[in-house]
């Protein structure tokens, strides 16, 4: 019979036997990387609970070049060749199952169905409301929200104006959440013709605080799926009131949908083009409500986190911050002239904005695909079938290989360029920060209106200035798939209080 002592040894032995393996005999042993990632997952786990993948990633890049093997079966590549490798149109490269998949029982949505197929298909049917052409249509929603923003902003100026008698210059504001209001909002009426109402009443609706932990959860939950066990173990110690959250936010989600589908009026926004003849659906139910959930949370938070990013590097770089707003300034006369057409074209403010995209993308590592059937090379690394496979915006966007004085805000770099120039040989095609292929970004034609709305009314309107006790890093900033952001305290002034 087995003694205690020999039912221990043996996991240990195994454990050890599989670290030997991984480390000396897997066929990813060629691959470099750090021998405490490469024998064992725990590493990479304990950097994704903690927040701080993304940093990690980068350090071991520095240290370890382009590709690194990130744990014993997966490959981390910081690389301009690996969009074109990995994500180009018809990439045999699938997601990889463990986190996009849907939970048991629960239906598809466009961003975690694998079958590429059956990936087109909800895609073909959502791709109608995404076009320059459904844009233009839905350009007075987006108007609508803006202006709330500005509305909301000079309230609160003046308010505090007149708490001060007029002698500061304007107001100490935390303008994280405003980006987020506005970016819900929007979304909110583009997608069901709903908004979260946030600018209206100045504050989170409780769907998006609960988002913020959803969004953290499914971290955790990631983490535990490279261990079958024991996520079968935490889903079943998942409290009910948990599991009822949970639903019910699905729920809110599901119910807008039907408030919309049961509109008799019409409106130009991303539902009406998925009704069809004798209000037909383009989708099952069950599938659009899994896609509205998640769309809602692409469409928001992403395009919330660049503007957070950008605004942050502006109010720090002064000399940049002037030549943006005199840009805006000279080419307005007044606040209605702001359209989506007239700030298609704004030079300086173009570059400002694919600044900030480099700088702080939205989605700082892409999450891992799958080397399909009969392995391939990724720059110019051969990686077996079955690797999984990530590209890292973060660490290649500040690569000082790929961009001049990579980690400094130069939007100068994203104007057109003479050979003497030291950022001539950045590597600007290594930034995609939408992704590319048939898995891309379906809002990148929105999310670049509402930045460039956004940034010039609100240059327009006010001034802003960077409180120095209250600089926030955006380096500092922790990941949990998303950016965690923090607040971003600045002095805002009206402008039209200045001139009167
Ligand atoms: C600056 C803002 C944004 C950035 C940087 C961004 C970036 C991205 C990236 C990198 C992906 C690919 C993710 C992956 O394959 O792992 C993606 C997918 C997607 N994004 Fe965005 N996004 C932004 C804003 C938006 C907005 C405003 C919307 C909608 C209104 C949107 C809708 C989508 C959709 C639907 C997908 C999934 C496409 C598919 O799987 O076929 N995004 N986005």
């Amino acid at each position: 019979m087995l003694s205690i002592a020999s039912l221990a040894v043996i996991p240990l032995a195994y454990i050890l036997l599989r670290v030997i393996y991984n480390t000396w005999f897997h066929p990813l042993a060629h691959v470099p990387g750090p021998r405490s990632w490469s024998a064992t997952r725990l590493p990479f786990i304990w950097a994704l609970l903690r927040g701080t993948i993304v940093h990690d990633f980068q350090r071991l890049h520095r240290r370890y070049g382009p590709v690194v093997r990130t744990a014993p079966d997966e490959v981390s590549i910081s690389d301009g060749d690996g969009w074109t490798d990995i994500y180009s149109a018809n990439s045999p490269f699938l997601k990889d199952p463990t986190w996009w998949k849907s939970q048991p029982g629960h239906p598809d949505s466009l961003l975690s169905a694998i079958n590429p197929d059956k990936h087109a298909i909800i895609r073909k049917a959502l791709s109608p409301g995404f076009t320059p052409r459904a844009l233009r249509a839905q350009e007075p929603l987006l108007q609508k929200y803006v202006n709330l923003l500005v509305q909301r902003l000079h309230e609160r100026v003046e308010k505090a104006d007149i708490g001060y008698g007029g002698k500061e210059k304007g107001v100490e504001i935390n303008m994280t959440p405003w980006f987020n209001y506005t970016t819900f909002d929007i979304f909110g009426e583009l997608g069901f013709g709903e908004s979260f109402k946030c600018l209206e009443h100045s504050q989170y609706h409780p769907w998006i605080s609960l988002l913020f932990n959803s969004v953290k959860a499914a971290s955790f939950v990631a983490a535990a799926r490279f261990y079958p066990l024991l996520e079968s173990l935490l889903m079943r110690l998942i409290p009910p009131a948990l599991r009822k959250m949970q639903k019910d936010h699905f729920q809110q989600i599901a119910d807008k949908v039907q408030r919309r589908l049961g509109w008799e009026l019409q409106q130009p926004d991303i539902m009406s083009h998925l009704i069809g003849e004798g209000g037909k659906l383009e989708l099952p139910l069950g599938e659009l409500n899994a896609t509205f959930m998640i769309l809602t949370t692409a469409g928001s938070e992403t395009t919330a986190t660049v503007l957070t990013g950008t605004l942050n590097y502006l109010v720090n770089n002064p000399e940049k911050l002037a030549i943006l707003v005199d840009e805006v300034r000279s080419t307005f006369h007044g606040v209605l002239d702001i359209s989506m057409d007239a700030v298609r074209n704004l030079p300086y403010l173009n570059a400002v904005i694919n600044e900030g995209l480099r700088l702080c993308p939205p989605v700082p590592w892409m999450l891992p695909r799958l080397v399909p059937g009969g392995g391939r090379v990724i720059s110019r690394v051969w990686l077996p079938e079955g690797t999984r496979v990530s590209l890292q915006p973060y660490s290649l966007y500040r690569d000082p290989k790929k961009f001049h004085q990579a980690t400094t805000f130069i939007p100068e770099r994203w104007l057109p360029i003479q050979p003497s120039s030291p950022f001539f040989r950045d590597d600007r095609s290594a930034v995609q920060p939408f992704s590319m292929g048939t898995r891309s970004c379906m809002g990148v034609y929105i999310a670049w209106a509402e930045m460039r709305l956004i940034l010039a009314k609100l240059l327009f309107e006010f001034d802003f200035e960077c409180i120095h006790e209250k600089q926030l890093r955006w380096e500092e900033l922790r990941t949990f798939l998303l950016v965690e952001k923090r607040p971003l305290e600045v002095r805002v002034s009206s402008v039209k209080n200045q001139a009167a």
